[in-house]
């Protein structure tokens, strides 16, 4: 039995915590309201995250940030990567030793283009780290806290730490794979939201399986042709955080970046849509970061392009997938000639 910090008391953050308390860990989840953690504590529920789920009776929760640093070794960040350098910054005055950092966040952020863990590498002290480990894969919270079988990797440059993360959430029902390309395993989690965006738009606009079929393939390609030049290994995103996860947000009703997608496809504005999802969409952000990332990297992504045009530059959707049909004519392996 180990003693696991869980921040963020979110639709992920809640689920990992349900695994690590239903494998016996000493489980503390950290809300930065009151009255979640209250209610965790209180009736084991977390109604708005986690509508239909019971929680374990040994899950504790809090939102005392100072008692949830102090808890335990091992600190899992599971809080939306526009919270995530807010949320460091005010746990680091409780922070004096070292401790492993496991971040599940999906998502890049715009300007600095920095990956989650190296905004932990910028904002935490060497001194204060004793790792880095990234856990991501396809994996809706929704299907975890029913137990239903679900497969995601833990990636570390720190071989040993990503072991031990993989014990720590391992179970019947959570299967855990380790790998060391944290470029390739945060780069796939965080673009395939992207691509799941430009999903729910041409099922909003009533597009079929073709079209669906044809944004999963080519956005795996033009992941796949960025996280290369940015030095991930290449078939990393054929596994469980490049395609299994494109996979999984593409197509399932469980995805709030489908979903939002989707709302945007049948004609609403982003703001209405985001207000109407109450949930992080990592994607509409990391749409900025990666369209700034192909032009740093010098690398064509076209769906990232044209999902940026709809988002923030007042295209439509339907002009948007025109723009991607239309484009000049293609040899498919065309741009992965020079790798
Ligand atoms: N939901 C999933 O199934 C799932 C699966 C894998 C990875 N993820 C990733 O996990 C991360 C968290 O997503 P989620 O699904 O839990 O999001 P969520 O919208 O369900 O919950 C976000 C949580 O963060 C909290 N929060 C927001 N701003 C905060 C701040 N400034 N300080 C402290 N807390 C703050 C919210 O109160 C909420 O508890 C995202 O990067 C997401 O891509 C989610
Ligand atoms: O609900 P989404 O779109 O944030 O996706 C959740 C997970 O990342 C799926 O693996």
């Amino acid at each position: 039995m180990h003693s696991v910090t869980v921040l963020g008391a979110g639709s992920w953050g809640t689920a990992l915590a349900f695994v690590l308390a239903e494998n016996q860990h000493d489980t503390l989840i950290w809300s930065h309201r009151k009255d979640q953690s209250q209610e965790i504590n209180d009736y084991h529920t977390n109604k708005k995250y986690l509508p239909d789920s019971e929680l374990p009776t040994n899950l504790a929760a809090t939102s005392d940030l100072q008692k949830a640093l102090q808890h335990a070794p091992t600190i899992v960040l599971a809080v939306p990567t526009k919270a995530f350098r807010e949320v460091i910054q005010n746990f680091l005055p409780y922070l004096s030793e070292p401790k492993t950092f496991v971040h599940v966040s999906k998502g890049i952020e715009p300007d600095s283009l920095k990956r989650i863990s190296e905004i932990i590498e910028e904002e935490i002290p060497e001194h204060l780290r004793k790792s880095i480990v990234v856990l991501s894969g396809p994996s809706h919270a929704e299907e975890v806290v029913l137990r239903h079988p679900t497969t995601v990797t833990a990636a570390s440059v720190d071989e040993h730490s990503a072991k031990f993360v993989q014990d720590l959430f391992m179970n019947h029902y959570l299967r855990v794979y380790t790998n060391e390309d944290v470029i390739g395993v945060e780069l796939g989690g965080a673009l395939k939201n992207v691509i799941a965006l430009a999903a729910g738009i041409v099922d909003g606009l009533g597009y079929g399986d073709n079209a669906k079929a044809a944004l999963i393939t080519r956005g795996l390609a033009e992941i796949s042709r960025l996280g290369i030049k940015m030095g991930a290994e290449p078939y990393t995103f054929i596994g469980l955080t490049g395609m299994g996860d494109l996979i999984v947000t593409c197509t399932s009703v469980h995805s709030r970046n489908w979903r939002a997608g989707n709302l945007l496809g049948k004609g609403n504005s982003l703001e209405q849509v985001l207000e109407d999802m109450g949930m992080v969409v990592e994607g509409v952000r990391t749409t900025k970061a990666a369209y700034q990332l192909s032009q740093k990297y010098d690398i064509e992504m076209p769906i990232t392009h044209a999902l940026y045009d709809v988002l923030f530059e007042g295209m439509t959707p339907k002009e948007g997938v025109d723009q991607l049909m239309l484009r000049t004519k293609k040899h498919e392996l065309e741009d992965f000639k020079s790798f």
